[in-house]
């Protein structure tokens, strides 16, 4: 069994030239490793360098420097061989809007030398069985999208790249996204899922890396960096707000104050707050351990500025 990642990068790095002639670092000395199998995800703010990364993974824009090595085949010499087992969707993708999802599939195939019977098998893979004889400009946009993943299956890649998959759809088009990027983990193929909305992959994704500003911050198992937080906090509903806070504050811990609820963060655990309340009279009505989600570990790595790498 090879331990080799399905993707690994060192030292990457790319910059444009703004109109002003300014230097724009996109990727800044980046390391990524994405583990074959699994779906992991590819995590930073708007203009964290997630989309060059992924173009130089496909060979659609040269770095600067350092190393790309994609399926076990170093960059640039290997490229083609590389991208021979990638399916990636990296910008909207167009078919036909007249003809029906099955006929552009059809189209597709006959390039590569797919069969009709491989194109039904997709179809039904990603979900479109019984919509493939539908004309594309009656599908909703998760329905494209869908489309966009079994055409990128044409030529049964090992590995998937997708950017931002689930921009601009509603919430049950970006549940069908995520199940077909599990499904197709679940065959044991590798998906590389690019995001801002962490919500919408953190119950899809195996693993992350999160990049800010084109540098890797955090990267590792998603339960591991959701687990490496160790912000969880408290929260407590109470009928003399005031009070808590000051009783609160006075332990030296952080509170939150939204009307009657507190959240309180810092403490060891509930019932020290509790114990802490009760000693000066306040008792709550509610009390909860808010557990951190990837959102929040995201925030702190992002807002804390080219915070500590977290180790997988
Ligand atoms: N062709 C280009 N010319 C100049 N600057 C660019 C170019 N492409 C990207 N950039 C800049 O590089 C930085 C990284 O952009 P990139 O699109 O890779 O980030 P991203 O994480 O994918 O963001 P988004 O989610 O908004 O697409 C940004 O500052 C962006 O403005």
């Amino acid at each position: 069994m090879t331990t080799e990642p399905a993707i690994r990068t060192r030292a990457l790095r790319k910059t444009y030239r703004s109109f002003t002639l300014r230097e724009v670092v996109a990727v800044e000395g980046l390391d990524l490793d994405v583990p074959v199998g699994g779906v992991h995800a590819f995590l930073g703010p708007n203009g964290a360098g997630k989309t060059t990364t992924i173009r130089m993974l496909l060979g659609l824009v040269r770095p600067d420097s350092g190393s790309i090595r994609v399926l076990g085949h170093d960059f640039p010499d290997g490229l083609e061989r590389a991208v021979a087992g990638v399916g990636a969707i990296v910008e909207q993708p167009r078919f036909f809007p007249a003809f029906s999802g099955r006929r552009n599939l059809l189209l597709l195939a006959r390039g590569i030398g797919g069969s009709e019977r491989a194109v039904d098998a997709l179809l039904d893979q990603v979900g479109l069985g019984a919509r493939g004889g539908d004309a594309v400009r009656k599908y909703a946009l998760g329905m494209r999208q869908r489309l966009a993943i079994a055409a990128t299956l044409l030529k049964d890649p090992r590995l998937l790249i997708f950017d931002e998959p689930t921009n601009g759809l509603d919430p049950e088009g970006i549940h069908d996204v995520r199940r077909t990027m599990r499904d197709l983990a679940d065959q044991g193929r590798t998906v590389l899922v690019s995001s801002h909305a962490l919500g919408e992959v953190e119950q899809v994704a195996d693993t992350a890396s999160i990049v800010v500003r084109g540098r890797l911050v955090a990267s590792g198992p998603v339960a591991e960096l959701v687990g490496a937080s160790a912000a969880s906090s408290v929260r407590v509903r109470v009928s003399q707000p005031a009070v808590a806070v000051g009783l609160l504050s006075a332990q030296g811990w952080g509170v939150r104050q939204d009307g009657d609820v507190l959240v309180v963060d810092g403490a060891p655990d509930p019932s020290v707050v509790s114990q802490v309340l009760a000693a000066g009279g306040v008792h709550p009505s509610e009390l909860a351990l808010v557990r951190p989600d990837l959102e929040s570990v995201f925030l702190q790595l992002t807002g804390s500025d080219r915070g500590a790498v977290v180790a997988p």
